[in-house]
């Protein structure tokens, strides 16, 4: 590159590097006026609760808000998305100043939840991993973890059904929800990718979601090979590194955390393979302006029953983002519907649709007004 007001390259890069010291100094010197900001608020919300209430310093929609705020005025260069990911740190650190948030996800260790759960809250919380979705709402009820994360649909495969059927007997509010685009790799120990051909894997393992994602790769590559299920994709990753060919499907995560080799890199069959996730825990979110309602509803069997059951929506003007059906295990709740909406239940059309689509239906349960994923 020429430029003729350019002395040295030396020089040149040392004013430049000075500067970037500078500015540096200055973003850590605010950063921490930020966190004494956040700690202040930790005093001001101590200070005016109710003796005996629990104090609530996690606020979703007041981090939705400023995710929001911090990519709508973004200059760039650098990308909205990718600002916004550094608030997102920078807050999670000012939240641990006021409360160390302790979050149970679907483990083990290298899952996509956990993934999901670190890009909901940042990486200063502490993150336990469970054995199962049963076992994620049952650490928040009984107070171990301060919020969930659960998988609840997947773009390819659709409804994770054990989430769905938790809800039910559950009396855990969503708080918030993340998607995550999912890359699966198709994994295998280092010694078995250096015989090639000879030492072919002859299974794979994998979760039940995952080896249906990558179906067709599978069938097109690997025809022969026996396809195990197993409870995450983490586990399928520990498989592989301690049987003799043994492949797993797995994340870039789950690769790294057990010492395998990527032989083919993203085999999901849909490129857009996405992951919506649920927050859940014990508090209720206030409006963020840009929100979601989840309810479940039950209606007994009879002509005509979901029509009359959505149409109060529709009376309102108040969309429908998604509506599952699942059958009731009892014999009261005939049809179970989880049903998805825009806006906050808080909201006066949202308020007045429930009201009505309350007095259609066997049982009825709000699970919570969330902030749309920013991120
Ligand atoms: C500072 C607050 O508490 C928490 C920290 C936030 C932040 O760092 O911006 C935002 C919301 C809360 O989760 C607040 O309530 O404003």
């Amino acid at each position: 590159m020429t430029n003729n007001s350019f002395t040295t390259e030396a020089e040149e890069l040392g004013k430049l590097r000075d500067e970037i010291d500078s500015v540096d100094q200055q973003i850590q010197q605010l950063v921490n006026q930020r966190a004494q900001c956040a700690q202040k608020v930790a005093d001001v919300k101590e200070h005016f609760s109710k003796p005996g209430e629990s104090v609530v310093f996690y606020r979703p929609e007041r981090e939705a808000q400023v995710l929001r705020r911090v990519m709508e005025r973004n200059q760039g260069p650098l990308p909205a998305e990718g600002v916004a990911r550094l608030f997102r740190e920078i807050m999670s650190q000012c939240l641990a100043l006021e409360e160390p948030m302790k979050i149970a996800y679907l483990g083990p260790e290298g899952t996509f939840t956990q993934q999901a759960a670190l890009k909901h809250f940042g990486h200063a919380v502490e993150c336990q991993g469970q054995g199962s979705i049963e076992d994620v709402f049952r650490e928040v009820e009984a107070g171990g973890a301060n919020f969930g994360v659960v998988p609840v649909e997947n773009s390819t495969e659709g409804v994770i059904t054990h989430t769905l059927d938790s809800f039910v007997g559950s009396n855990l509010n969503i708080c918030g929800e993340v998607a995550l685009r999912i890359h699966h790799h198709f994994l295998l120990k280092e010694a078995l990718l250096k015989k090639g051909a000879v030492a072919n894997p002859t299974k794979v393992y994998s979760h039940a979601q995952s080896l249906a994602q990558c179906r067709q790769w599978l069938d097109a590559n690997w025809p022969g090979i026996e396809r195990i299920a197993v409870s995450s994709n983490a586990e399928a990753a520990r498989r592989a590194q301690e049987e003799e060919g043994a492949a797993a499907i797995a994340s870039e995560a789950a690769a790294e955390l057990y010492n395998l080799n990527i032989a083919t890199a993203n085999i999901e069959d849909m490129p857009d393979n996405t992951t919506r996730f649920l927050i859940i825990g014990k508090q209720t979110t206030e409006i963020s302006g840009d929100d979601k309602t989840s309810l479940l509803v039950a209606s007994k069997n009879k002509p005509g029953a979901l029509y009359h059951l959505l149409a109060p929506f529709h009376e309102e003007g108040v969309s429908l983002t998604r509506i599952e059906t699942r059958p009731s295990k009892s014999g009261t709740w005939n049809y179970i519907f989880f049903i998805d909406l825009e806006g906050h239940q808080n909201e006066e059309k949202v308020a007045k649709a429930m009201a009505l689509v309350q007095q259609q239906c066997t049982d009825f349960k709000c699970l919570g007004s969330y902030p749309k994923a920013v991120l």
